[in-house]
């Protein structure tokens, strides 16, 4: 009998739909958004009142996110890590596609699949500046029905967790950026998620803070919460997640653990030069030898040098043809090194431009 039930359910794939929710967090599948915007003719004098397009911020994309683990989601402006995030919080309808969270579709189900997710959004005012820290967490807490002697336990362990009882019965108007950052993280984690989902949460910070605040999202994926963070700085991405899933244009170009999307790009070298001059004729012609792979440059102020990165894949000749073709144009390499690939590497191996461009 148990043969026949279990031969039914792997049949039917509920087995699989069962199994998946113990080991995923968030499941999204062939996720798909579309805005209408204004159409962008060439003359906007030529366009009509209410015409308008179709843009695609996320295009059919498909990951998932481990329990427990960090899942960076990385990728440049506008790349539709925003959107995806507001999705999976149910702040935005998909146009197509489902998103589970802990095995509940968020679209059919999103009152049960949000008591499993705090969500902090970037740059959000999602707490009331004119009421104290304590104060928010105590009207949060109670919005999730949690009241007298727990609530103030909660409070108060919050604000000690999050550095903030020092500071926590001034009103949050007065907070620093990373004070406010830190009552609203406080805020999302009053409800004991087992899900935080972070849009950009050290992006205005200064270097301290944003430190304090990577240590307090190791911290909280150590009590066994999953994180889905977002991210722009490829050095967050790296040191904080477990896996990474790139997206650029709304699709998601590489998904893997850190160190495997470096391990990729094994067969690259990743040379730095430093230039006393930088032409784009010089630049054509560097690009013309085989088995460059890509070239960014960028002017440094302090050193009034050029700083030129080129991908090489097959080592040792292309390296001396470079510095020739360098040389020959009748440009000083003031520095030269060959440096360990990094996400900012995989980032331009991918897309061919480099992450802020
Ligand atoms: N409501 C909207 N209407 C039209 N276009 C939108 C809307 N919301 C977002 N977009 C566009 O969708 C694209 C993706 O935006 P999204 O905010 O998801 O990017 P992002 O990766 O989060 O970028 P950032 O790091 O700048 O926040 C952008 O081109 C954005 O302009």
């Amino acid at each position: 009998m148990a043969r026949y039930i279990i031969e039914f359910l792997v049949k039917t794939h509920i087995l699989k739909g069962v199994l998946n929710m113990l080991d995923y967090a968030i499941e999204v599948n062939d996720l798909r958004k579309e805005f209408q915007v204004k159409k962008k003719n060439e003359h906007f004098w030529k366009r009509k009142n209410k015409e308008k397009e179709i843009f695609v911020a996320v295009d059919n994309i498909n990951f998932d996110v481990k329990k427990g683990e960090i899942f960076g989601f990385l990728g440049p402006n506008g790349a539709g890590k925003t959107t995806t995030i507001k999705m999976i919080s149910t702040l935005l309808r998909p146009t197509s596609g489902t998103i589970l969270v802990n095995g509940e579709n968020v679209v059919e189900n999103p009152i049960k699949a949000l008591t499993n997710i705090g969500t902090v959004l970037a740059g959000e005012r999602s707490t009331y500046w004119k009421l104290t820290g304590r104060e928010n967490l105590e009207y949060f807490a109670a919005m999730h029905g949690i009241t007298g002697k727990k609530a103030k336990e909660k409070t108060d362990y919050l604000l000690k967790r999050l550095e903030l009882d020092k500071r926590a019965d001034e009103t949050v108007e007065k907070y620093s950026t990373g004070m406010k950052q830190r009552v609203a993280l406080a805020k999302a984690l009053i409800a004991e998620p087992n899900i935080l989902i972070l849009d950009e949460p050290t992006s205005g910070l200064d270097p301290q803070s944003a430190r304090n605040l990577r240590e307090i999202i190791l911290e909280i994926k150590e009590e066994g919460r999953t994180i889905f963070l977002t991210t722009h700085y490829m050095e967050e991405a790296d040191q904080l997640s477990d896996r990474i899933g790139i997206i650029d244009h709304g699709k998601i170009i590489a998904l893997d653990t850190p160190q495997n999307l470096k391990n990729n790009l094994n067969k690259t070298n990743i040379i730095n030069l430093e230039l006393n001059n930088w032409t784009k004729d010089v630049l054509e012609e560097i690009k013309t030898i085989p088995a460059i792979e890509n070239v960014t440059s960028k002017f440094n102020e302090n050193t009034q040098n050029f700083e030129v990165k080129v991908h090489v894949s097959n080592g040792s000749e292309t390296i001396s043809n470079l510095i020739t073709s360098t040389i020959s144009s009748g440009i000083k390499i003031i520095n030269f090194r060959v440096e360990e690939p990094t996400l900012e590497d995989v980032f331009i191996n991918l897309t061919g431009k480099s992450l802020r461009e």
